[in-house]
């Protein structure tokens, strides 16, 4: 919000205080922008998890490298994988949920991206425009979960908030773009920076405004 004093819109992200305490996990808060909303939190992943969600997308990068077919976007030149659902993947879900205050039918799955030395994400809204068919039921909200710490680069930058956010391993970052005003949905330009030093691997949930797929 810049200048004087006009009256918010509602958020989704309803939580008070600086903790949210999920069934298993007590997440803290630890950097907010106001309007459009981004949290930056702290303990949403043990480092354990971290390194079982990278685990398991190396192994089926490694296997989609060899079957070949990927395909090559300007806009991201990082890879990615979705996460088919088993136990530790649907009791991090859960959490994921609790956390977004979103049912977690409304989510497209998790993708973990991988970004080597030189790759990027360039800006782009998570939502989709509205002549495209996907924006019959469009995503509202995103958290990018960083696995792992980046030595140097790889940070995730709102071009125009002025805000970047460096990876660390366990944290992640929220925000939406569910609002009435499309000028604040607009805010939410977001960028992967280039990693520039060791390699950065990320966990995203977006979420959908009605469900998107079977519990
Ligand atoms: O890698 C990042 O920091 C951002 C990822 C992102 O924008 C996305 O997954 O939609
Ligand atoms: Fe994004």
């Amino acid at each position: 919000m810049v200048g004087n004093a006009t009256v918010k819109e509602q958020t989704i992200f309803a939580h008070v205080g600086n903790m949210i305490k999920t069934e298993d996990r007590e997440i803290r808060m630890v950097a907010k922008y106001e309007e459009p909303l981004v949290v930056v939190l702290e303990n949403v992943l043990s480092h354990a998890e971290c390194d079982a969600l990278i685990d398991y997308a190396r192994e089926r990068l490694q296997r989609s490298k060899i079957g070949g077919g990927r395909e090559v976007s300007q806009l991201r030149t990082s890879s990615g994988v979705f996460c088919e659902e088993n136990e530790w993947i649907t009791s991090i879900e859960k959490r994921i949920s609790h956390l977004m205050n979103i049912p977690i039918e409304h989510g497209d799955g998790m993708q973990i991206l991988f970004y080597a030395p030189g790759q990027e994400y360039q800006p782009h809204f998570d939502f989709f425009a509205d002549t495209s068919r996907a924006s019959a039921n469009n995503r509202i909200s995103t958290l990018v979960m960083y696995l792992n710490d980046v030595e140097e680069g790889g940070e995730t930058v709102f071009p125009m908030l002025q805000l970047s956010v460096f990876p660390h391993k366990g944290m992640a970052v929220y925000f939406e773009y569910f609002y009435n005003s499309e000028e604040l949905n607009k805010l939410t330009l977001h960028a992967g920076a280039p990693v520039i030093k060791g390699e950065k691997w990320v966990a995203t949930m977006w979420m959908r405004r009605q469900a998107y797929r079977l519990s």
